[in-house]
């Protein structure tokens, strides 16, 4: 009720007569603007989509007889398709058709006629080959949000207009749970045994765990299907199809692989590998080779990758990764767990490290070009990136230190596992609740300096991260060659083990080429050919140490970000390498004395330790792991050279 001010209800005041225009059929208008075009509910609900038709002519093809008509592209695709989705057994594909079962007139009617391998013996028919499998094919990051958040528990739209999801169980990869087919070819070409990221399973195996995919996937109403690159470098650009089951999925491979053009994709035709995402399902624990319900099974052969039991999406970003691994060493490329980044004069850095060292931290950094976050490959030619987009940890995400990171997160962005104001849908980041890898996924082209083809020229430095949670290691120092080849074979890192028993040491991981989960060959392969790109392309190596400071975890501090980012800028400036420099006692590592907006005393890390005694037993205790590492490696030569092995060899500890 209207009120005045004093509490007091005001009087009721007449109405007012409304005076309608006295012209034309003297009908009271209540707009001015015309009548829909629509003569029922649905009518008007149609128009508001309107398809966007690709009608671009495929390359070579534009005879007046080769061009294909739009349903016939569609009929082949969905042939394709299909023919993915085949049950090996019954030798046939699913009935497929396009778009949303819940959408009451599917966009596209044409179905496969799909008895293109052997009629199905009687015994298969199963209730699945009655019905149609949908596919939601390339689907917008809009329809997936829609997806989502329709049919996906736990998805919401927070306030900055990132999509939050949750990875169910897991919440990190799981190594232990990789698998790779072993025949006469990979049984040569692998890296197996001990170290060896690369557990085997037979042929027969990995057919079972891919049925029990392929069945789990053709049961449902419908299936994401993205069909998208790797590698920007257009000469190993590598098709890849992802078949899931989730739009979360199929949204966070959307941003990281490459995305193709309208007409890249109308030309896509067959993949190159295809990942099988059944993740929801678990594999059989009574499978032969199978150890819990979890399985990511890596066929080569059959350029196929199946995942059961994990919904955790970084398990396809890196299962693909290590078939990067594969593929293109054989082209004489080197594949690499970095990022990269440009400066504007064009001096191209490399950042090594395992994961939580800060390869996505560092490489998105405001003054220079983004070339990707991640993944590489260097060819003959360029550093290119693998993939289209960053994967982030959110874990304290800062406004302040993180700008370009913080504003990435935004509509289309996948944030997975974080926890948010249930009314304003606000992120906190500090919070932990359901995991500490809360992660972003966001398309590269969210970091405004990124650079569009991601390609850049030969790296001049090539960085590698530790984060040394023992704080020995210092800042930052310089290498030679040999002694980047035993940090990189090394592959170093210190994190802090579980905080929930309360025990809080830091324990020492050692990760061959910083990266062993996802290398396929031998780490002196990798080693060799990148100790054979840097000195042909005289590039510089650096260990930073983006761990403690003043003491282990627990006395001392984490390295600032600001005094680690002025380390970086020195290096790129090319102004550390002229620098100063004294060498470190037990690792033989030349440091600077001097870097400008650094103080000076943090650079030798015993200056930060207050017992001097702690710091050289702690020292020598690293000193210790790193040679006990090292033993699986001393017994493998390193390129054609083995004056290079031998110094490789001496460039570690000594003490
Ligand atoms: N001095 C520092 N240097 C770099 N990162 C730091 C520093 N201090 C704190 N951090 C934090 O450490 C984390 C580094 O994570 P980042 O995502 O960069 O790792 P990554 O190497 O890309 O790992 P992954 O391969 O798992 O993606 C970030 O959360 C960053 O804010
Ligand atoms: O792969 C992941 O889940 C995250 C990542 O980048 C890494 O661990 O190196
Ligand atoms: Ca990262
Ligand atoms: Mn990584």
């Amino acid at each position: 009720m209207a009120a005045n001010g004093t509490g007091v209800p005001m009087p009721k005041s007449p109405l007012v007569r409304i005076l309608t225009d006295k012209k034309g059929d003297g009908i009271c208008h209540d707009d001015s603007g015309k009548a829909v075009k629509a003569q029922t509910i649905d009518e008007l609900h149609s128009l508001q989509k309107k398809r966007s038709a690709p009608t671009t002519p495929i390359e070579g093809t534009q005879g007046a007889f080769a061009t294909l008509s739009e349903d016939e592209r569609q009929r082949q695709q969905l042939q394709s398709i299909s023919a993915s989705l085949a049950s090996l057994t019954r030798g046939t594909g699913p009935k497929v058709v396009r778009g949303d079962p819940a959408a009451k007139s599917a966009q596209a009617v044409s179905h496969v006629a799909h008895h293109h391998h052997v009629e199905a013996p009687p015994i298969s028919v199963s209730d699945s080959s009655l019905k149609f499998t949908h596919v939601l094919y390339n689907l917008s990051p809009a329809e997936l949000y829609e997806q989502a958040i329709k049919y996906e528990k736990g998805s919401f739209i927070t306030s900055s207009g990132a999509l939050a999801t949750l990875s169910g169980a897991k919440t990190g990869r799981s190594p232990r749970d990789k698998r790779v087919v072993i025949d006469e070819t990979t049984q040569d070409e692998l890296w197996w045994g001990k170290g060896s990221p690369n557990i085997e399973i037979d042929e027969h195996t990995f057919m079972v765990n891919r049925e029990r995919a392929v069945d789990y996937l053709n049961s449902l109403d419908k299936v994401f299907v993205n069909d998208q690159f790797l590698n920007w470098d257009p000469q190993n650009r590598i098709k890849v199809r992802i078949v899931s089951a989730r739009a979360y999925h199929s949204l966070f491979m959307h941003n990281m692989c490459i995305r193709p053009t309208l007409e890249e994709l109308e030309n896509f035709g067959t993949p190159d590998f295809t990942i099988y995402n059944a993740g929801q399902f678990p594999c059989n624990r009574y499978t032969h080779y199978m150890t819990s319900s979890t399985s990511i099974d890596l066929n080569l052969a059959r350029r196929e990758m199946v995942i059961l039991g994990t919904q955790y999406a970084g398990e396809m970003k890196k299962g693909l990764f290590g078939v990067m691994h594969y593929l293109m060493p054989k082209r004489q490329i080197l594949s690499l767990h970095s990022g990269c980044n440009m400066g504007k004069d064009g001096d191209v850095a490399l950042f090594f490290g395992l994961s939580g060292t800060g390869k996505t931290t560092l490489s998105t950094d405001h003054n220079r070009y983004l070339i990707g976050d991640d993944e590489h490959c260097w060819s003959d030619n360029c550093v290119s990136n693998i993939e289209g987009g960053c994967y982030a940890k959110c874990i304290d995400l800062s406004r302040e230190k993180e700008p370009d990171i913080w504003n990435a997160i935004k509509f289309g962005t996948v944030l997975e596992n974080v926890v948010f104001d249930e009314f304003t849908r606000e992120v906190d980041y500090g919070e932990k609740s359901v995991t500490e890898n809360t992660r972003a996924a966001y398309p590269i082209e969210y970091i405004p300096n990124a650079k569009i083809p991601c390609v850049a020229p030969h790296p001049k430095n090539v960085i590698l991260l530790a984060c040394d949670a023992f704080g020995v290691l210092p800042p930052v120092s310089k290498l030679s060659l040999a002694q980047t080849m035993y940090h990189f074979i090394s592959g170093y890192t210190a994190l802090v083990a579980g905080t929930e028993d309360g025990i809080k040491e830091p324990t020492a991981t050692f990760s061959a080429c910083f990266g062993a989960a996802f290398i396929m060959l031998h780490p002196t392969k990798y080693a060799a050919m990148l100790a054979d790109k840097m000195q042909k392309h005289g590039a510089t190596g650096w260990l930073v140490n983006t761990g403690w400071s003043g003491g282990s975890y627990g006395t001392g501090n984490r390295i600032k970000l600001a005094y680690t980012r002025k380390i970086i800028d020195a290096i790129h400036s090319g102004s550390l390498l002229n620098a100063t420099y004294e060498k470190t006692e037990v690792f033989g590592l030349e440091i600077p004395t001097e870097i400008e907006g650094v103080p000076s005393e943090i650079l030798r890390p015993e200056n930060t330790w207050d017992n001097k005694h702690a710091y050289k037993n702690t020292l020598l205790k690293l000193a210790g792991l790193f040679k006990n590492n090292f033993e699986t490696f001393t017994n493998y030569k390193i390129g054609k050279d083995s004056k290079l092995t031998e110094e490789i060899l001496a460039a570690g500890p000594n003490f």
